[in-house]
């Protein structure tokens, strides 16, 4: 399958602010922090376009890219901050179709992807991201919907609270597309989704110079999205030093660039969202009083799938048949003790489970009527001994021995096991694997920077 651009390098900051650059320009994008985990994802894919640096820990990017040559795989463009003529020049001669030497001008990476796509004789165009609109018929989403609508013409500030996958920002998105702003910009930042060194030039932007690898002026989300909304997602992570600068601009409507002096002016409705309990963090010290009332000024809660059982045949078809066509299948359909079963499922990562469990199905169930035995142990069902066996045995001695904090340990543990085994099953790409554990990428994020901060 033919999919997105692909990104090796193992700086996260450069993959980060480089698939940004491409995913604005409208192409679908996989960040890989490895060649190891480049080869791992060539089992069930090929990249419409490579993007990898020479110089990672293991396996260099030119073999990489001459193995991906001898199996018909490219175009693949090198990236470098070794500029010399050698590197250059074996980069070509091991059939790169361009040389990006670092620290690059982003304009000039997305024209360099642009024309070897173009140039590439059987590069098909990267599908965008999908998108769906908020369905539901229970009576839970439907005061959800009489509350967009009441408040989407306002100009207030929103905060949507719900656990992970509810859809908060497809909220975010109906209130934006239900305003008058809806011909201007709907600008999306996942707050914990962006290395704290980065956030606040993503949000504000920068002067070029403004820090080494700033090589031209950069607009932050606040000035893409002048006259239309902006959504943090995740503001509940938000590093304290940010909140404040936020409120600022917040209580004023003004902001710098970062390394700037010209006092920006902006015109943009926040909507912000949380699956965290903001009061707690307050009350906790972690999040700033004053800044949650700027917020908050008009809460929508969105309840979680389980508080809506109504809406999961509803939702499950919608998901089903939209997996068939965007994947070129044939369509199937529900049996109706499929849909009862579905229905008494326990679902914790909510309608991002569901329709992820849907679009397996769309792929794995054997005929075109799914049944209830084809949906598959629920997560948290009761597992075969083996592990649980293994577990047991552990926490036996453990406890025989006195040990302390076993609980949090063998959390952490299950935690790290699944992560690091969903990551290496997706080749490093944690929206896929957080998809596949049924958790939000978000939540895998988290885990992992908790887990990289133990270490
Ligand atoms: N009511 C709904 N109707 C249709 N699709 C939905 C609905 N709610 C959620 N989805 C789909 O479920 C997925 C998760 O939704 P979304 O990203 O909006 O959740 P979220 O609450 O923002 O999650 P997170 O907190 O993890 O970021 C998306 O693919 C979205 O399209």
């Amino acid at each position: 399958m033919t999919d997105a651009i692909w990104i090796a390098d193992d700086d996260r900051a450069v993959r980060y602010v480089l698939a940004e650059a491409l995913r604005e320009a409208g192409l679908a994008v996989r960040e890989f922090g490895s060649a190891a985990a480049v080869r791992a994802a060539l089992a069930e894919g090929r990249p419409a376009l490579l993007l990898t640096d020479v110089r990672m820990p293991g396996e260099d990017g030119l073999a990489l890219l001459a193995e991906l040559k001898a199996r018909g795989v490219g175009p693949v463009i090198v990236m470098s901050a070794y500029t010399d003529v050698a590197t250059t020049a074996a980069a070509y001669r091991a059939g790169a179709a361009d040389y990006l030497a670092k620290p690059f001008d982003l304009d000039q990476a997305v024209a360099a992807v642009r024309r070897a796509l173009h140039d590439a004789p059987s590069a098909e165009a990267p599908a965008p991201a999908p998108g769906h609109a908020l369905l539901g018929e229970s009576a839970p989403m439907r005061e959800v919907f009489r509350l967009i609508g009441r408040v989407a013409a306002s100009d207030l500030n929103v905060l949507v609270t719900g656990e992970t996958g509810t859809g908060k920002e497809l909220v975010a998105r109906a209130l934006h597309e239900e305003s008058a702003r809806r011909d201007r910009p709907f600008v999306a930042l996942n707050t914990a989704a962006i290395p704290s060194e980065l956030l606040e030039s993503e949000l504000f932007g920068h002067e070029a110079g403004a820090f080494t690898g700033a090589t031209r002026r950069v607009a932050g989300r606040f000035e893409q999205a002048e006259g239309g909304t902006l959504f943090l997602d995740e503001i509940g992570d938000m590093p304290l030093a940010l909140q404040t600068r936020l409120l600022r601009v917040l209580s004023g409507g003004e902001f710098y660039r970062v390394g700037g002096r010209e006092l920006i002016r902006g015109n943009v409705r926040i909507i912000a969202a949380t699956h965290q309990d903001l009061d707690a963090r307050v009350a906790a010290g972690q999040f700033r009083a004053d800044l949650k009332h700027r917020l908050d000024v008009v809460r929508i809660e969105l309840p979680p799938l389980r508080a809506r059982r109504a809406d999961i045949p509803l939702l499950a078809r919608h998901f089903l048949a939209a997996a068939a066509h965007e994947l070129k299948l044939p369509p199937k359909r529900f049996s109706r003790a499929a849909l009862r079963a579905l229905e008494q499922r326990e679902f914790p990562g909510n309608v991002r489970e569901l329709e992820n469990l849907c679009r397996r199905l769309a792929v794995i169930a054997p005929g075109a009527e799914i049944q209830p035995a084809d949906l598959g142990a629920a997560p948290g069902a009761p597992r075969p001994r083996g592990w649980t066996g293994a577990l047991r045995e552990w926490a036996a001695q453990a406890l025989a021995a006195g040990e302390a904090d076993i609980h949090a340990r063998a959390r952490e543990a299950l935690d790290q096991t699944l992560l690091e085994a969903a990551l290496e099953a997706h080749g490093g790409h944690r929206q896929h694997a957080a998809a596949a554990l049924g958790v939000g990428r978000n939540t895998l994020t988290r885990k992992l920077g908790a887990s990289r901060k133990r270490r």
